[in-house]
């Protein structure tokens, strides 16, 4: 039985999903030595953000097929390591949407209303109503940093709180920010002009410390700003700097560069607002999140697609199923090629072609290239890898399409050159879903693959056929189905045999012996 560790607090929901398929362990506040000494016993790992699965720890889960973030954020878990690990590193894009909106909108109206600070000081058996004279969000200007999935809902509730919206996302259209009643302003000007600015950005390069001294020198004195995203998009110190010498200021963080917050200026001061990374904990969004990834992982366990997948985009369950006898078919093909060739491969194209063409490439690609590799890698690649493997092998992969090409309703092309020479296998699905390879070397065939195959290129002449058969009769071995194709009569041909039986050690060099025969390639498939 598969073995799924579980390494921060997750709903119960989600234990008794991944309960039907696997053994589950609940081990919270693992030390990162501990997490390396027992995570090579587990095939899944789940986890919110607390624990950092560091390349150390992927590195030692050597049986770890998948990762699962109960949560958006995957910047606890380095996924290039598991990416290169082959391992699928899925998360919950949408599952505490609403749950990290309401946070930062909580957060909003707690710091126009100095809440904690009055709900603070009513403890203390004051009655202080001057100290805590608030301001109204209405009419004012709320910038929108990033108008995702939670930006655009804060934007949306911005709005009808009578708020005027100014959002900076360099990665949405104009017509998205319309729709969601937001004006698309540089970051310059938002700055300059909102009144509240609240983040809603992952943490990358470009945003880390996106406020920075700089930054705040170009707002308001009395800005608030909200963080509910990331620690290290803001810079503590600077922040702390301007809050000091901007006391109508204010600013509420949810997330800090260091998590739990450490050492920090921000504590001692009167108009911050400080949460320990809440924006996620509802009961609903902890439901949500919970099922959403223990249902991906028990799927991944099962030998099933996520649906969520960061390290492989495209494999979605509805791609997936449609795509799946292409994947096949690609895969096949690639490791055909991969035999024929041979040596190292410097480049492969894979061309879509007829109906096949309208299709997405990238699964199909990654499909193809899964099969080239596994000549090499064996089960070590996967769709996870395939593409990050091909790009260190220095494997340059050209993806084409056309749709002109309608001798199948729709067929895959692919052409292989190495260190060896070139060759090139074509291959299409028939109405049952079977596959066939219908060119080999721009010779047209008409074969299913088989786990044990023998192609020959050679001169097209009588009794060739025959003293194949009757060396390979030779040497014990049954030919299930064979096949000749040839462009023109006693011209060059090729032979696409199915056999069997595996092709014994020296069988090749005595077909390649034969008068007529060219060259000989043994091909093994796993059908
Ligand atoms: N505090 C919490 O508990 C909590 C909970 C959930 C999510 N989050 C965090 O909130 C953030 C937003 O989550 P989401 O679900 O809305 O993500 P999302 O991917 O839907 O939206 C992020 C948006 O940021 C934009 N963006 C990227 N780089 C940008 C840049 N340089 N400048 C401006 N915009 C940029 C993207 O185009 C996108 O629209 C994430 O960092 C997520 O990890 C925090
Ligand atoms: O990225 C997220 O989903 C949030 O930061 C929530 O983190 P948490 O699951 O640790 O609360």
């Amino acid at each position: 039985m598969a073995k799924v560790l579980v390494s921060d607090p997750i709903d119960q929901v989600g234990i008794d999903i991944l309960s039907q398929v696997a053994q589950v362990d609940v081990q919270t506040k693992l030390s990162p030595e501990e997490l390396i000494k027992i995570i090579p016993e587990y095939d899944a790992l789940m986890l919110r953000s607390q624990t950092k699965v560091t390349k150390e720890v992927v590195e030692a889960g050597t049986q770890l097929k998948i990762i699962g973030r109960a949560g958006v954020g995957v910047d606890n878990i380095d996924v290039p390591a598991a990416t290169r690990q082959g391992i699928v590193v899925v998360n919950s894009p949408e599952g505490n949407t609403i749950a990290a909106a309401e946070h930062a909108l909580a957060m909003m109206l707690s710091l126009s209303r100095h809440i904690p600070d009055a709900n603070q000081s009513v403890k203390e058996n004051k009655w202080d109503r001057k100290r805590f004279m608030g301001t109204e969000v209405y009419k004012k200007t709320l910038g929108v940093v990033g108008l995702g999935k939670i930006g655009s809902h804060v934007a949306g509730v911005g709005k009808s709180l009578g708020m005027k919206l100014l959002a900076y996302d360099p990665f949405i259209s104009k017509e998205r920010a319309d729709q969601i009643g937001c004006t698309l302003v540089d970051l310059d000007l938002l700055f300059s002009e909102a009144d509240y600015i609240t983040l809603h950005i992952p943490k990358t390069p470009d945003t880390t410390h996106l406020i920075n001294q700089e930054a705040l020198a170009k707002m308001k004195p009395n800005v608030r700003i909200i963080n509910c995203a990331r620690g290290g998009v803001i810079d503590e110190d600077a922040l702390a700097e301007f809050l000091q010498e901007h006391p109508d200021a204010g600013a509420a963080l949810d997330v800090f560069e260091q998590e739990p917050l450490g050492e920090s200026k921000l504590r001692g001061l009167p108009n911050v607002i400080l949460t320990p990374h809440l924006g996620a904990s509802t009961a609903e969004a902890q439901v949500n999140v919970a099922i959403d990834v223990a249902e991906q992982i028990r799927d991944v366990l099962l030998g099933l697609p996520a649906r969520s997948a960061v390290n492989i985009p495209g494999l979605t369950p509805d791609v997936m199923e449609k795509l799946r006898p292409y994947l096949q078919l690609a895969e096949t093909l690639g490791n055909l090629v991969a035999q024929l060739a041979g040596g190292r491969i410097e480049q492969l194209t894979v061309r879509l072609q007829g109906d096949l063409a309208a299709n997405e490439t990238q699964p199909i690609v990654v499909a193809a290239i899964k099969g080239l590799l596994s000549e090499a890698l064996r089960e070590r690649v996967n769709y996870v890898n395939a593409a990050i493997e091909a790009k260190e092998r220095g494997i340059r992969v050209i993806e084409t399409r056309d749709a002109s090409i309608r001798d199948y309703s729709g067929s895959l092309h692919l052409e292989a050159k190495g260190s060896m020479g070139e060759h090139s296998v074509t291959g299409a699905l028939l109405s049952n879903g079977e596959i066939r390879i219908t060119d080999l070397d721009e010779f047209p065939i008409n074969v299913p693959p088989s786990n044990y195959m023998l192609f020959t290129l050679h001169r097209d002449m009588p009794g060739i056929i025959g003293k194949i058969g009757s060396l390979l009769g030779s040497f014990n071995v049954n030919i299930a189905s064979m096949q000749v194709g040839r462009k023109i009569v006693r011209g060059d041909a090729v032979m696409a045999l199915s056999l069997d039986d595996p092709l014994p050690e020296g069988i090749l060099s005595e077909i390649t012996k034969v008068a007529g025969i060219r060259d000989a390639y043994t091909v093994k498939l796993s059908i």
